[in-house]
């Protein structure tokens, strides 16, 4: 994944500006900096929620919304645009189920209808993710009968079960009781240990970005401040932008 000189504004508020980083596949990179930083919005780039208002961003190689042709940014085509999407998964705070589904229904859902897998074959591998995240006994529960935890451990097992080449994090703790925050960070480090799924994520969470990612990214002004792997970012980062940070968050 690639981003090129990108650009993301809000009406006359530049979020993000010339932005240029590279993630590999299967790294594991955590993005911090403080609130309104646009680390959610790099997500929600990345999962074409937003556009980019310039530059470009590459998903193995191929634009993911715009390409450049003689010199102009061109958009590409919807079908284009879907066929990357279905390579990325994403667990957001809010969890984000479909209510009036049941849990099973929720995770074969984009499966069955983008993927075109058969029922039977996304119910049986629903069920195995189900299991993984230790729900075997909600498969037919609605979401609102699960606590907020288990409802994002349905959300990461919807994410999975399409497989995704990329899945991204965004702060999907922050909305949970701390007792149970451990578990659900427990199943995503699984994941991580057991696949070569390349994930961003945005935490507040930092014993869990020292444990799972290869790479942190300190944002701040719309800009990339310092870029390091989690020893050295946690320990001895090299600007005074990401020390006030970091000595904020980790007093806290
Ligand atoms: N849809 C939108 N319309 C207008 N402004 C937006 C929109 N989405 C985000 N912003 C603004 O973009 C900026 C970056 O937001 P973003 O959520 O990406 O920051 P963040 O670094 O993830 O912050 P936090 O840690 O608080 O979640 C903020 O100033 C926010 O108000």
């Amino acid at each position: 994944m690639r981003f090129q000189d990108v650009e993301k504004r809000f009406g006359d508020h530049v979020v993000l500006k010339n932005l240029d980083f590279t993630v590999n596949k299967g790294d594991r990179v955590t993005l911090i900096g403080p609130s309104g930083s646009g680390k959610t919005t790099i997500l929600r780039l990345v999962m074409t929620l937003e556009e980019a208002t310039g530059g470009y961003i590459f998903i193995d190689g191929q634009p993911l919304t715009h390409e450049e042709r003689g010199g102009k940014r061109v958009e590409l085509k919807e079908r284009h645009k879907n066929e990357i999407r279905k390579r990325i998964g994403m667990v957001f705070q809010q969890f984000n189920l479909f209510p009036n589904m049941t849990v099973i229904e929720n995770i074969i859902e984009a499966p069955v209808h983008v993927l075109g897998l058969s029922k039977k074959a996304a119910k049986e591998k629903a069920m195995g993710l189900l299991e993984q995240v230790g729900l075997a006994d909600k498969a037919d529960a609605h979401p609102l009968e699960l606590s907020g935890g288990q409802q994002q451990r349905v959300a990461i097992a919807r994410a999975l079960a399409m497989d995704p080449e990329i899945l991204l994090l965004d702060e999907v703790t922050s909305a949970l009781d701390p007792e149970i925050v451990g578990d659900v960070l427990g199943i995503l480090r699984d994941v991580a240990e057991t696949t070569d799924i390349t994930m961003l994520i945005v935490t507040h969470e930092m014993q869990f970005a020292r444990d799972v990612s290869n790479r942190v990214l300190m944002f701040d002004g719309g800009h990339i401040v310092e870029e390091a792997s989690p020893e050295v970012m946690f320990t001895d980062p090299k600007e005074e932008r990401t020390r006030a940070f970091l000595s904020a968050v980790l007093d806290h």
